[in-house]
C-alpha cells in the first residue's frame, strides 16, 4: 500500500466553500442568486442519490435548487417544453438533465435543446466545440474535477503520459481534451483496445471511466503512477447492503501506484463541487459580473 491516497471529498469541500463565499459576495453586491434546475426522468436509485445530494448541496452554498422529477413515461414534447420553460426562466443559470434518459427519449436531442449558457454539464454540441478547440465553454463535472486533482497534485502536466480508459461523451473524450489542453500525450483506449494493460502500462496518469468494477489490476501500472478512479460501481455484498467500487482494484493498485483516488470519496464529490462551481460561473457570466478564479479551466 505505497500509493498516497488522494482526499476527493476534503479538494471537494475546499472547492464548495471557494463556491459558497463567491456566491455571498455576489448576493450582497448584486441581490442575484444562482440557480441550478435538475430534471430527473424516472426513477433510477442510483441518480436519486446523486439528485439528492445535488440539491442539499446547491442549498449549501446559497444557491437556488430546482428540482423537476418526471415520470418515466414523459413525452419528448413535454421534457423540450420543460427545457423551453427553464431555458427562459431568469432565475435559472443551471440546467441538468440527469441521464441515461429512458431509451424513447433521444438524449442528443434533449441535451442540444438547452441553452449553451445554462449547460452546466458542458454536453451541449456547442460546448464540446468550444472546448474541443480551445475556447472558453462550459466543462464537463467529471472531467474539471479530475483535472483540478491532477494539477494540485502535479503542478504542471507539460508531456507526461495520459491513458484514459473509456471513449464516452460524459467523461472519456472531455477527459482527454482537458488532458490535451494540458499538453499531455494522450492515449484513449476502449473495448477495441488491444493489450489494454500494455497501454496502461506507459502511463504517469492513468483514467480509469469504464463502469467495470475493478477491472484495472496493480501489475498494469508503470510503478509511481497516478490513478484517477471515476468508476461508481454498486456491487451487492452478502449482507444484502450495496458497497461502492470503482474501476480499479484499489487493493492492488495503491501497492503500485504513487497516488490514487478511493471509491467513494474521490472523484463522485468533485463533480458535484464542480457542478456547483459551473453553475457559478454560468450565473456571472450572464449577469456581466466577475467570474470566480481557479474554478474552470
Ligand atoms: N464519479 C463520477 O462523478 C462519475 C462516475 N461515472 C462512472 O464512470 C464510469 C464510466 O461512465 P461512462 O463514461 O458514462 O460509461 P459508458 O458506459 O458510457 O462508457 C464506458 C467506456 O468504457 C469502455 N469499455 C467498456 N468495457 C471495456 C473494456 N473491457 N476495456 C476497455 N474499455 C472498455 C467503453 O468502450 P466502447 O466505447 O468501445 O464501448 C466505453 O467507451 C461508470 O462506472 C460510471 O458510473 C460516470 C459519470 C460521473
Ligand atoms: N447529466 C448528468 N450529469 C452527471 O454528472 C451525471 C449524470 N448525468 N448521470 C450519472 C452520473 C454519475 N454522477 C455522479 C455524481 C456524484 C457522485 C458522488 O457524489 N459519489 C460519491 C458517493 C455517492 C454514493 O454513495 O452513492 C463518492 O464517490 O464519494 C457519483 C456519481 C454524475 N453523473
Amino acid at each position: 500500500m505505497g500509493a498516497a491516497v488522494i482526499d476527493g471529498k476534503a479538494f471537494a469541500a475546499k472547492v464548495r466553500g471557494r463556491v459558497a463565499d463567491h456566491v455571498a459576495r455576489l448576493k450582497a453586491e448584486t441581490g442575484i442568486t444562482p440557480g441550478l434546475a435538475v430534471v430527473l426522468v424516472g426513477e433510477d436509485p442510483a441518480s436519486e442519490v446523486y439528485v439528492r445530494n445535488k440539491g442539499k448541496q446547491t442549498l449549501e452554498a446559497g444557491m437556488a435548487s430546482f428540482e423537476h422529477k418526471l415520470d418515466a413515461t414523459t413525452s419528448e414534447a413535454d421534457l423540450l417544453a420543460l427545457i423551453a420553460r427553464l431555458n427562459a426562466d431568469p432565475a435559472v443559470h443551471g440546467i441538468l438533465v440527469q441521464l441515461p434518459l429512458p431509451g424513447h427519449l433521444d438524449s442528443d436531442l434533449v441535451i442540444n435543446a438547452i441553452d449553451p449558457a445554462k449547460d452546466v454539464d458542458g454536453f451541449h454540441i456547442s460546448n464540446v466545440g468550444l472546448l474541443g478547440t480551445g475556447q472558453k465553454a462550459m466543462v464537463p463535472c467529471t472531467p474539471l474535477g479530475c483535472l483540478m486533482l491532477l494539477r494540485d497534485l502535479h503542478g504542471s502536466l507539460s508531456g507526461m503520459e495520459a491513458v484514459v480508459i473509456g471513449r464516452s461523451n460524459i467523461v472519456g473524450k472531455p477527459m482527454a481534451q482537458l488532458l490535451l489542453g494540458d499538453s499531455c500525450t494522450v492515449t484513449i483506449a476502449h473495448s477495441r483496445t488491444r493489450d489494454l494493460p500494455a497501454v496502461v502500462r506507459r502511463a504517469d496518469i492513468v483514467i480509469a471511466a469504464v463502469g467495470r468494477p475493478e477491472m484495472v489490476k496493480g501489475d498494469w501500472l508503470k510503478p509511481g503512477a497516478t490513478v484517477i478512479d471515476v468508476g461508481i460501481n454498486r456491487t451487492r455484498v452478502e449482507s444484502g447492503k450495496d458497497r461502492l467500487v470503482g474501476d480499479c482494484d484499489y487493493a492492488s493498485c495503491a501497492e503500485v501506484a504513487g497516488a490514487i483516488t478511493p471509491v467513494p470519496g474521490g472523484v463522485g464529490p468533485m463533480t458535484i463541487a464542480c457542478l456547483l462551481a459551473n453553475t457559478l460561473t454560468a450565473c456571472c457570466r450572464a449577469n456581466g459580473q466577475p467570474e470566480p478564479e481557479g474554478l474552470t479551466v
